[in-house]
C-alpha cells in the first residue's frame, strides 16, 4: 500500500505542476459500491467490503478536489457507484440519490461510465433518464446510437482542452446484464456467454479457458466499435491524446484476467490502429493494476473504494502536460508517470 503524507503529496502535486507547464488537470474514482448495509466480503471472502464507509470515501473524495488548485476540470465516476445489494434490499433509488447528494458538491462536471452494479440496480432506460447519464456533457450527444433505440450503447466524447480527448465506452453492450431478455442483443450475448461458459452459474471463472467469460462482465458490439474508430480517426487528423474510459479493463496484463473485457482482443486492434490514444482508464478490479502495452498505450485500472478501509483512500488527479499525465494517487492508488507515446509508435 502507498501511503502518501500531506506534506509529501503537497510536494507531488507542485513537482506535478511546475516540470513544464500544466494544461488541466482531473479526477478519477472507481467502484464506490454504496449501500446503507454492514460491511461484508466479496465473493471468495479475501476481501472485506465497507459499503457505509465508500459514502465517506467519495465525500472525502470531492472535497480534496474542491480544494486543489488549480481544481480538476472534470471527474470521471468509472461505475458501480452503488452496489448490487441495493436491489435484493430495495433501496437502490434511495441509495442513488445518496451518492449523487455528494456527487452535486463537486465543483466541476461528472463523467459517468456504467458497470455491472449499474443493471443489478437499474435498466437501461432507467440509467437514461438517470443522473447517470452524462452524455449532454459532450460533444455530438446524439453521435454513437440514438438515445432511445433499446440496443443503443451508451458512449460518448469530449474535449475538455485544446488537442486532448476523453471518450467513454460501454462495456456492457453486448452483455446479458442491462439487455431486455430476448432483445438481439442479450440473444447474441447469452449465446457467446454460454459458448464460453458451460458452468451452471454463469457468474463461476471454474474450468474456463478464458476466465473472463462470465456474466458479470461484458463487451463491445460491432457497431460500438465501428463508432469508436471513427472518433479515433477524428482525434488522429486532428493530432490529439486521446484517452479512452469503461468500466472494464481491456488488456489482460492491467488486471485479473477475470475482470477484462469479453472481446478485448477486438477493442485492442481498434485503440492499436490510432495514434491518438495514449491511454486506456477502467475501474471493475478492486485490486487496480496498471500496464504500458506495447503500442505505447497505458492501462490504467482503479483501485475500487468499495475494497477500502475507512482510513485509507482511493482516488486520483491526473494531471496533464504537454509530454505526459501525471497520476497523483491517494490512498491505495499509487502515483504514476504516464509519458505519451512517440507519434509513429
Ligand atoms: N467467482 C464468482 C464471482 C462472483 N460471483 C457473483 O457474481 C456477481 C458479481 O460479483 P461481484 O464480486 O459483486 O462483482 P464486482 O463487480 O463487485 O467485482 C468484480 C471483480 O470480482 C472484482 O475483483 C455477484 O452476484 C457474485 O456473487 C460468482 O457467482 N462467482
Amino acid at each position: 500500500m502507498v501511503r502518501v503524507g500531506c506534506e509529501a503529496l503537497r510536494r507531488m502535486t507542485d513537482r506535478a505542476q511546475r516540470s513544464t507547464e500544466l494544461l488541466f488537470s482531473f479526477g478519477v474514482i472507481a467502484d464506490v459500491q454504496y449501500a446503507d448495509t454492514e460491511d461484508g466480503f466479496n465473493y471468495t471472502g479475501t476481501r472485506q467490503r465497507y459499503y457505509r464507509s465508500s459514502l465517506d470515501l467519495l465525500r472525502s473524495a470531492i472535497r480534496d478536489w474542491n480544494r486543489e488548485a488549480p481544481p480538476p476540470v472534470f471527474v470521471l465516476q468509472l461505475g458501480d457507484i452503488i452496489d448490487g445489494c441495493n436491489s435484493r434490499q430495495k433501496t437502490s433509488a434511495r441509495a442513488l440519490r445518496a451518492v449523487l447528494a455528494e456527487l452535486t458538491r463537486c465543483r466541476c462536471p461528472v463523467h459517468h461510465v456504467w458497470g455491472n452494479h449499474e443493471f443489478y440496480n437499474f435498466d437501461r432506460n432507467e440509467l437514461l433518464t438517470s443522473a447517470l447519464n452524462s452524455k449532454h456533457l459532450g460533444e455530438d450527444p446524439t453521435s454513437g446510437a440514438a438515445a432511445n433505440d433499446p440496443e443503443g450503447f451508451y458512449s460518448y466524447h469530449f474535449s475538455p482542452f485544446p488537442k486532448f480527448r476523453f471518450v467513454l465506452t460501454d462495456t456492457y453492450d453486448l452483455s446479458v446484464l442491462g439487455r431486455q431478455n430476448g432483445s438481439k442483443k442479450h440473444q447474441e450475448a447469452l449465446q457467446t456467454l454460454r459458448e464460453k461458459n458451460k458452468n451452471e452459474n454463469l457468474n463461476s471463472p471454474i474450468g474456463l479457458a478464458e476466465q473472463n467469460f462470465v456474466e458479470f462482465n461484458g463487451g463491445f458490439s460491432r457497431e460500438q466499435l465501428e463508432w469508436l474508430n471513427q472518433v479515433l480517426t477524428f482525434s488522429d487528423n486532428n493530432q490529439e491524446k486521446v484517452t479512452v474510459v469503461g468500466h472494464l479493463p481491456v488488456h489482460p496484463n492491467s488486471t485479473d484476467p477475470i475482470c477484462v473485457a469479453w472481446n478485448y482482443e477486438k477493442i485492442l486492434s481498434v485503440l492499436h490502429a490510432h495514434q491518438s490514444v495514449v491511454c486506456f482508464i477502467s475501474g471493475h478490479d478492486h485490486d487496480g493494476g496498471y500496464f504500458l502495452d506495447e503500442h505505447g498505450i497505458h492501462h490504467l485500472t482503479f483501485e475500487g473504494v468499495i475494497e477500502t478501509p475507512p482510513n485509507s483512500q482511493a482516488f486520483g488527479t491526473i494531471y496533464a502536460h504537454e509530454d505526459r499525465m501525471v497520476l497523483v494517487g491517494r490512498g491505495r492508488v499509487p502515483n504514476r508517470i504516464l509519458h505519451y507515446r512517440k507519434t509513429g509508435d
